[in-house]
């Protein structure tokens, strides 16, 4: 189980503190899948960022079963079962996809195997194993290669951030059978930061994040209706306008 408590992120700009990320508290449980969602710049990615170790609290602490990882580097949260997708993956030049899915997994991988880690995001892998992971692939491939690595090993947690962004029609609908699959098979708990609609209804719970609090969270039959409800006044008050 995830234990988020208290969460807070400051930064100084210009001179000036400001308050990223205010008292954020949640817990994931073993095998369920929490999807975070809310409006652009609430917070979500920050989260993500703290959990996977890339950017240090203020104030908190987190702890995976028990153990407090609040002071984890990436590399030992990583260990600890803490698995992570980029909104923005990174590209590295003169590495090939094969060669980042063995790093991701964490031990040499025989071709079938990156071929079916790649298949599974709706990529061909004899067509891609081999490819460089830089400028040259497009933003929707580079991603579902980021993807697949995070499929490369057994986590305790996975974290998604926007794993719709820039892909298609058919490669999503793959990548839902996937985190489908591993929530069926309670392979490992899932954090998905999403705005899309297929994914919010996924959730066993989902927190909403506005302003750098967590304004709900809840079962989806909870608060669902609540980001229906919210949609539709907005799209009232757009048709008024
Ligand atoms: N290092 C930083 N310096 C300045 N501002 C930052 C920094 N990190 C985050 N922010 C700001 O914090 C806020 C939260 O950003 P974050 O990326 O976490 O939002 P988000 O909810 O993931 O948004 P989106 O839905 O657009 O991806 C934004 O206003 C962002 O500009």
């Amino acid at each position: 189980m995830l234990n988020v408590e208290h969460l807070s992120y400051r930064i100084n700009e210009n001179g000036a503190d400001v308050q990223i990320l205010d008292d954020v508290s949640f817990s994931v449980d073993d095998g369920e899948m929490l999807v975070v969602t809310g409006p652009n710049g609430g917070g979500k990615s920050t989260i993500a960022k703290i959990l996977m170790g890339i950017e240090k609290a203020s104030g908190g602490k987190i702890s995976l079963d028990g153990e407090d990882i609040t002071d984890y580097t990436i590399d030992q949260r990583a260990e600890a079962g803490i698995g992570f997708a980029f909104q923005q993956p990174p590209r590295f030049k003169g590495l090939t996809a094969s060669r980042l899915l063995s790093l991701a997994a964490g031990e040499k991988l025989k071709d079938e195997r990156c071929c079916e880690l790649l298949s599974s995001v709706g990529l061909c892998g004899m067509e891609y194993k081999d490819r460089e992971v830089d400028a040259t692939l497009s933003g929707g491939e580079m991603k579902r290669i980021e993807i697949a690595t995070v499929f490369a090993k057994d986590h305790k947690i996975c974290i998604f951030d926007e794993p719709e962004a820039g892909i298609d029609l058919w490669s999503f609908a793959m990548l839902i059978k996937e985190f489908e699959k591993i929530h069926r098979e309670n392979k490992a708990s899932l954090i998905l930061i999403s705005h899309q609609e297929r994914i919010i209804r996924m959730a066993d719970r989902i927190m909403i994040i506005r302003d750098g609090r967590v304004e709900e969270i809840g079962t989806k039959e909870e608060v669902y209706p609540h980001l229906m409800a919210e949609e539709s006044e907005e799209q009232c008050a757009f048709m008024q306008e």
